[in-house]
C-alpha cells in the first residue's frame, strides 16, 4: 500500500521533543504505523540526546535512523523523495523489522544544544521546522504534521514573528497564517472529552474583546464541520461555556452571554444544531453534562484546558481544526526539567500519531 509519511517536528531542541521520539523508536512503537515516519531535528543533537538517555538508563539501545538533509527547495525535494514518500516502509527481510525507526530530515541548530537549557540562537531552527512542515503538508508530500513542543518564549525573545508581523504565539497561529486561513480552532481531545477554544493565546484581560459574534460563529461552524469530517460525528451534541461566572447570572455578572454568545448560539439552534446556550463553565464540566456531550466549546485557554488535562494529561492530543491539512500535537510543553534525564512520557506523542494516522486514512 502506498502511504504518505507522518512528519514529526521535534520543536525546541533543549526540551523533550527529541526524547519522546527516541522513546517511541526504541520501543518499536513507530513501527505501529504503516506510514513512514519523518522527523525534523538536527542529527548531532538527536545523537547526543540518544547517548544521554542511554547513559541515564532510560534507553537500553540506541534506535537507528536514516538522516537526510531537510529540503531548501521543497519542490525539488518532492521530486527526489517521490520514491521514498510513496514506497512501503523499508523492511528487513530476515526479522521483519524496519532497519531504521525513522527518517531524520536534518535542520541545523544555530548553537550547541544543551538539554534543559534554552538558547535563543536555536529559535530560528525551531521556526524553520514549522516552515518546512507547512510546506510539505500543504503540497501533500506528508499526510500530516505531528508537532512536538516548542518554547514560545524563546521564539518571542528571538524576535520571531508570525506572517502578519505580530508576536509569535504558537503553532496554531503560525499554521493558520501560513495557510491563509482567517480562523482555525484549537481543540484538545482525550478519552474523557473534547474541548475546543474560541480564543487561544490571548492575555486574559484581552479575552472579552476577542469573544466577538464573528469569532463565536466561526468557532462553532468549524467545530461542527470538523466533528463530521475528522471524527465522523454527523450531528454532534455541543455544550458551550459562558465567559463570566454563572454565565453572567442573568446580566448581573457580565453581559457577553446576553449580547454576544447566546444570540449566535440561537442562530445555530434555529437551524436545528444540537448546541446549548452559554452555560456556567463549572456546571458544564460535571460528569452529568459531559456524558451526553461530544464536544465542549470554551471561551479561553485556561477555562477549558485545565479540566481536560486533569482527566488525562499525557494521553491528550492537541489538534488544529480548519487547516487545509492535518495537524496534531502533544499535549505537553518542553519539560526542560526532564530533557535528557528520563521521566518524560511519550504517550501523548503516540496518541497524536495515532490520531493523525487515522485522520489521514480517512482523508
Ligand atoms: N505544543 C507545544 O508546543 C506546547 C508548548 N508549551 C510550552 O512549553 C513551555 C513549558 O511549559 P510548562 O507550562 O512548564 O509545561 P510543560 O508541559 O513543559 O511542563 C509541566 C510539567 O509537566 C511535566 N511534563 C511535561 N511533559 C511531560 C511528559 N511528556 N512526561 C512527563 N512529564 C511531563 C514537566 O516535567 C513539568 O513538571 C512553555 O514555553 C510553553 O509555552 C506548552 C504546551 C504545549
Ligand atoms: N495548551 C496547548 C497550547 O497552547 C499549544 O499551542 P500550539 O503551539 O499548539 O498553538
Amino acid at each position: 500500500m502506498k502511504q504518505q509519511p507522518l512528519l514529526i517536528t521535534t520543536g525546541e531542541p533543549a526540551g523533550i521533543g527529541m526524547d519522546v521520539v527516541l522513546l517511541l523508536a526504541a520501543e518499536d512503537k513507530l513501527q505501529d504505523f504503516a506510514r513512514p515516519i519523518w522527523v525534523l531535528a538536527e542529527h548531532e543533537a538527536m545523537s547526543a540526546r540518544a547517548d544521554e538517555l542511554v547513559a541515564a538508563g532510560v534507553l537500553k539501545n540506541r534506535p537507528t535512523w536514516q538522516t537526510i538533509a531537510a529540503p531548501m527547495d521543497i519542490d525539488e525535494f518532492a521530486r527526489q523523495m517521490t520514491d521514498q514518500t510513496t514506497a512501503d516502509k523499508k523492511v528487513d527481510n530476515e526479522n521483519g523489522n524496519s532497519p531504521d525507526a525513522f527518517t531524520l530530515l536534518e535542520v541545523n541548530c544555530g548553537a550547541p544544544v544543551v538539554a534543559g537549557r534554552i538558547d535563543i540562537n536555536n529559535a530560528i531552527m525551531v521556526a524553520r521546522q514549522l516552515e518546512i512542515a507547512h510546506q510539505l503538508a500543504v503540497r501533500g508530500i506528508v499526510a500530516a504534521i505531528v508537532t512536538g513542543p516548542l518554547q514560545k518564549s524563546a521564539l518571542i525573545d528571538a524576535n520571531i514573528k508570525l506572517l502578519d508581523g505580530t508576536m509569535f504565539s504558537g503553532h496554531t497561529e503560525f499554521f493558520m497564517q501560513k495557510s491563509g486561513c482567517d480562523k482555525v480552532v484549537m481543540m484538545l481531545a482525550n478519552q474523557a472529552m473534547k474541548v475546543a477554544l474560541v480564543t487561544t493565546h490571548v492575555p486574559l484581560k484581552e479575552v472579552p474583546n476577542v469573544v466577538t459574534k464573528d469569532n463565536v460563529r466561526q468557532t462553532v461552524q468549524i467545530v461542527l464541520d470538523e466533528m463530521r469530517e475528522k471524527f465522523g460525528i454527523e450531528q454532534p451534541r455541543i455544550l458551550v461555556c459562558g465567559l463570566n461566572p454563572h454565565a453572567g447570572e442573568g446580566g448581573h455578572l457580565g453581559v457577553e452571554e446576553i449580547e454576544i454568545i447566546n444570540p449566535v448560539l440561537h442562530e445555530f439552534i434555529a437551524k436545528g444544531v444540537n448546541i446549548s446556550e452559554a452555560m456556567p463553565a463549572d456546571t458544564l464540566f460535571t460528569s452529568q453534562h459531559l456524558k451526553n456531550c461530544d464536544a465542549v466549546i470554551a471561551m479561553y485557554h485556561d477555562q477549558g484546558l485545565p479540566v481536560l488535562k486533569s482527566h488525562g494529561f499525557g494521553d491528550t492530543v492537541n489538534l488544529t481544526l480548519g487547516l487545509p491539512y492535518i495537524r496534531t500535537s502533544v499535549d505537553h510543553g518542553t519539560a526542560l526539567d526532564l530533557a535528557g534525564k528520563g521521566g518524560a512520557s511519550a504517550s501523548s506523542l503516540y496518541q497524536a500519531l495515532v490520531m493523525a494516522n487515522e485522520m489521514a486514512d480517512k482523508a
